[in-house]
């Protein structure tokens, strides 16, 4: 099975050519176009399911809103910061990345850029090319011995530190997530930003941007710093605040800069750029001919298996929908899916407030997660005229208000595993109870009712809502045949009191249910 497929997809930026190769070999059909302006890619984008992007191109919440037949962002790179992620995952937009593709190539431009500010290489060049002989002026100091701050200690922060203690540096740094035995165990010595800032004479940063590594090296943070510390960024603009750091390099006490990224590409203000103590690239920590091929080749292969259905790899924001890849979760997601249409079809697609759902059984222990989302898909697919899927629909649930709990309870030994949804719609409670038997999902029971034999949630579903007793096969009889429709199966439940519900398998949809207010106190139908 492949939950999404993709047919047609745009290339806006220079990614290398076997991204494009290995798309078309499987069938899927790729433009290039280069150097749109946001108002061009806003116009085209609606004509791509896909879109493969490096850096450069901003994809914003208007170009994803545009985007009337998009389904994925592949982002040829590490840094998804072009992406409006929030936007695409409300748009039920999946956003994939390849971030192992360039990790060696920026921690190598990283090191290059560390040592160039030790001896100031790239002045002594311009100066040499200028015709001039200046020994004096650029007097360097070793590397060795120097210690090291890394801001950031995941695959660039760790391939930068083993580079840099080849020099025989030491390495410090700070992550909050990465543990400190593993930076340990790399050689790097984990601390706070607090112990780390007095101890550096050199800084690098390797975090993604986010509001939280914003100006995460600033004017406090300077003060901290050793008088000359020289500070590189290779990450992204604005992790190291530019406007400090001009004011550091100016005061010296900042003594050089390495700047690969900048907060604005290419920086209008070059006051950074032009300063004698900053040297600087122009975005170039995943130019390499190596980098390239991996990541152009990583996005096209991570989107083909996507589209074989053979797995899900690289998504940042689509969590959920890579569980839809292993054969045993389908079956459940179909299962989740289902009940919430039932669900939704049995309260007569009244706004629900509240949704409660529960697995029991050990082997669906870590499957809670993935089939609430699944029964949210079912219950909101009508009232999102079927724009809710495995990506955005929890989002979709908390913007409309609705409260949605999930718990896993072991009470149920039987390895089959069961899921309950109780739903309150218009202050009414509705519950039903399913599993997957065989070859598919089963609902075992409906409000109060429990199925005889489990119903097959598959094909065209009547349910009605009787007095237990009631005789209702003849007149279900006579309204099928007026109707031209055949049922498949009669499913009653156990004997209990008060109304029950029964389902009806049907060769096709009722067009009208008006006249089976006659035979049933509630009726509704779906089709799975
Ligand atoms: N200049 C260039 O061409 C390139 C730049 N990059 C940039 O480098 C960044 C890092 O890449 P990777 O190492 O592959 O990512 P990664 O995800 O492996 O590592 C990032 C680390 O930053 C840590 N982190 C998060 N918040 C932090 C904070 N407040 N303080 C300290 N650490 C924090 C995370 O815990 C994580 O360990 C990317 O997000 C991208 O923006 C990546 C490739 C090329
Ligand atoms: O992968 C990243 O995060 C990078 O910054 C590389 O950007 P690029 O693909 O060279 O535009």
């Amino acid at each position: 099975m492949a939950p999404v497929s993709i047919k047609s997809v745009l290339i806006s930026e220079s990614v290398d050519p076997c991204c494009k190769k290995i798309l078309e070999e499987n069938g899927i059909q790729v433009t290039e176009k280069l150097n749109l302006t946001k108002e061009d890619l806003i116009s085209e984008i609606k004509n791509y399911e896909g879109l493969v992007v490096r850096s450069s191109t901003k994809v914003t919440a208007d170009v994803i809103n545009a985007g009337s037949n998009l389904k994925l962002i592949g982002r040829a790179g590490t840094g998804v910061d072009n992406v409006d992620v929030e936007a695409a995952t409300k748009n039920g937009v999946i956003v994939m990345n390849t971030p192992s593709g360039n990790t060696v190539s920026a921690a190598e431009l990283t090191c290059i850029l560390l040592t160039s500010l030790s001896r100031h290489v790239p002045q002594a060049t311009m100066s040499m090319k200028a015709g001039k002989w200046d020994r004096k002026k650029f007097m360097g100091a070793e590397l060795y011995g120097k210690t090291l701050g890394i801001v950031g200690l995941g695959r660039i922060g760790k391939e930068v530190a083993s580079r840099m203690q080849s020099f025989g540096m030491k390495t410090i740094g700070y992550d909050p997530i990465t543990p400190r035995e593993v930076s340990a165990s790399w050689g790097v010595e984990a601390m706070t930003l607090e112990e780390l800032w007095p101890q550096c004479d050199f800084i690098t940063v390797h975090t993604p941007l986010m509001p939280s590594t914003t100006g995460l090296l600033n004017d406090a943070s300077f003060a901290k710093c050793k008088k000359g510390v020289r500070v590189v960024n290779c990450a992204r603009g604005g992790i190291i605040d530019e406007d400090a750091l001009l004011r550091a390099l100016e005061s010296g006490q900042c003594g050089g800069a390495g700047l690969d990224v900048f907060v604005e590409e290419p920086p209008k203000n070059r006051a950074l750029v032009d300063h004698a103590n900053v040297i600087s690239c122009p975005h170039l920590g995943a130019s390499t001919r190596e980098a390239q091929a991996r990541c152009g080749q990583d996005i096209a292969l991570q989107m083909v298996d996507m589209v074989k259905g053979k797995g899900l790899v690289g998504a940042v924001n689509a969590q959920v929908l890579a569980s839809t890849f292993c054969p045993e979760s389908q079956q459940w997601i179909k299962l989740g899916e289902a009940l919430g249409a039932v669900l939704q079809s049995c309260a007569a697609s009244k706004p629900c407030s509240q949704v409660q759902i529960t697995t029991q059984g050990d082997c669906l222990k870590n499957s809670t997660g993935y089939i609430t989302s699944a029964v949210m898909v079912g219950l909101l697919a009508k009232t999102t005229g079927g724009s809710a899927n495995l990506v955005n629909v929890l989002t979709i649930a908390k913007q409309s208000g609705i409260k949605v709990t999930q718990s896993h309870s072991q009470s149920e030994a039987s390895c089959h595993g069961v899921c309950e949804v109780e739903i309150s719609a218009d202050g009414v409670c509705y519950k039903a109870r399913g599993s997957v038997l065989g070859d598919g999902p089963v609902l075992l029971e409906l409000g109060s009712s429990v199925f005889r034999q489990p119903v097959s949630l598959a094909g065209n579903l009547l349910f009605l809502l009787v007095s237990t007793g009631a005789q209702i096969l003849p007149a279900l009889a006579g309204l099928l045949a007026t109707a031209g429709v055949e049922m498949e199966s009669f499913s009653s439940p156990s004997a209990g009191a008060g109304d029950v519900w029964c389902c009806v398998g049907l060769s096709s949809p009722i067009g009208d249910l008006g006249a089976w207010k006659s035979v049933a106190k509630r009726v509704s139908q779906i089709t799975l």
